[in-house]
């Protein structure tokens, strides 16, 4: 096989040579489908935007709060409520302002994190979120996107709210994540490996979404590779591939949100889905998502979905350790694109509830953990709260 230069083609790294085969036919180059641009490296963007010393303080009581409620040793539910994605500073920011003050005074039965979500998987095509495209115009400008992801959260944390978000891309945690008091593995990404040795290092307790296709066991799996160690190719503070070599998260829990098959917040799944946990010896620990394929994408239903929680919580349910919940300031969603006037505090992926609605849900989701706190004898010290067994968990007292 010879190389030429002279041959037609559109080569997109400088210098990729164009191939003839040695029959003389020409070979259409495979190489040169990735152009390469460079942004600020990790290090870069964290040294320009610095975690302060409140939002450390957000972050370290969150993710240490958030790890005591899952484990049952705190007794108030996990309620992760936000946009879809966040598209737009100023209405992702009134947004906080008001979750955070919803959250303090819910503060003894509920610990409220923000998602910011400034990633979103697609399903086969669309915005992939702020990171991907914050100018919502297909410019992809990842370094402002990351820019504005980092500033974003930093000064929502900043306020004294936590903020969530899912990991797509694993090259980003190392630019947002000592940022982040919960994150999430999505349903189309819970059974990739790099997904899985990505949780397995990072510093907060991680949601893993069942399958799309509704399979629990796939998060399962999930859960227990990341709570083991992993040894792979990474990004690092410092901005170039490395080696990188994680201890293992034991904070990892499986997400409910329903998928092709219908819903799976229901008292039977998630009972199955604490068997699945105790036979894979993990610690049952269930969160549910009241959206995606739990409200059919219809975001009223996701009131169905938590009003139904709320009732069971109340009579005495330990398995449901919290809730996620898509809402913003306006409910509903639209469409985005170049150029268009957008609604200010409406999703611009899935459909949202509202802020009234969601305050409201909240109030019911705290007056559940309260009425459920009533019913249980307390204090109750479990040895091991992570061999709690299904439905009868003992709640440790909050210190
Ligand atoms: O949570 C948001 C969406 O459900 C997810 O990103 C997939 O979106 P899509 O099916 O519209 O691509
Ligand atoms: C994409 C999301 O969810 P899922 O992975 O469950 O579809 C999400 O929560 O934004």
């Amino acid at each position: 096989m010879t190389t030429s230069t002279d041959t037609p083609g559109t080569p997109s790294t400088p210098g990729t040579p164009h191939i003839r085969h040695r029959d003389g036919r020409r070979v259409r180059p495979t190489g040169g489908r990735t152009r390469v641009l460079p942004v600020e490296s990790p290090a870069q963007l964290c040294e320009r935007l610095p975690l302060t010393y409140h939002a450390t303080h957000t972050v370290m009581t969150a993710r240490h709060d958030a790890v005591r409620v899952l484990d049952g040793r705190d007794d108030r539910l996990l309620v992760i409520a936000g946009p879809c994605s966040v598209h737009d500073r100023a209405a992702a920011l009134d947004y906080a302002s008001r979750l955070r003050d919803a959250a303090a005074a819910l503060a003894d039965d509920l610990l409220v994190v923000m998602r910011v979500y400034v990633e979103k998987p697609r399903t086969c095509l669309g915005w992939p979120g702020l990171v991907g495209d914050p100018g919502l115009d297909g410019g992809a400008d990842l370094g402002r996107g990351l820019a504005e992801a980092r500033s974003l959260m930093l000064d929502i944390a900043e306020t004294g709210l936590p903020v969530g978000c899912e990991w797509v891309n694993p090259a980003t945690p190392a630019y947002l994540s000592d940022v982040v008091a919960w994150g999430s593995v999505g349903a189309r990404t819970a059974s990739s490996q790099v997904h899985r040795d990505m949780a397995s290092g990072l510093p907060m307790p991680v949601g893993v979404k069942n399958g799309t296709d509704g399979s629990v066991q796939v998060a399962v799996d999930a859960v227990r590779a990341a709570a083991a160690p992993h040894t792979f190719l990474g990004a690092s503070g410092a901005g170039p591939v490395s080696v990188l070599r994680t201890s293992g998260n034991p904070d990892c829990h499986v997400v409910l949100r329903g998928g092709a098959d219908g819903p799976n917040y229901g008292a039977a799944h998630v009972r199955r889905a604490a068997e699945l946990l105790t036979g894979a010896g993990l610690p049952v620990r269930v969160v549910v998502d009241a959206s995606h394929g739990n409200s059919g994408k219809q975001h009223e239903r996701q009131r169905v979905v938590a009003d139904d929680l709320a009732m069971r919580i109340a009579d005495g349910d330990t398995t449901v350790r919290g809730l996620l919940l898509e809402s913003f300031l306006v409910p509903g969603r639209q469409d985005a694109g170049a150029g268009r006037q957008l609604v200010f505090g409406q999703s611009v992926t899935d459909a949202c509830l509202g802020w009234s609605g969601t305050v409201q849900l909240l109030r019911e989701l705290a007056g559940a953990a309260r009425a459920r706190r009533a019913s249980c004898p307390r204090p109750r010290r479990a040895a091991d709260p992570g061999s709690a067994v299904l439905g009868t968990t003992p709640f440790l007292e909050r210190t």
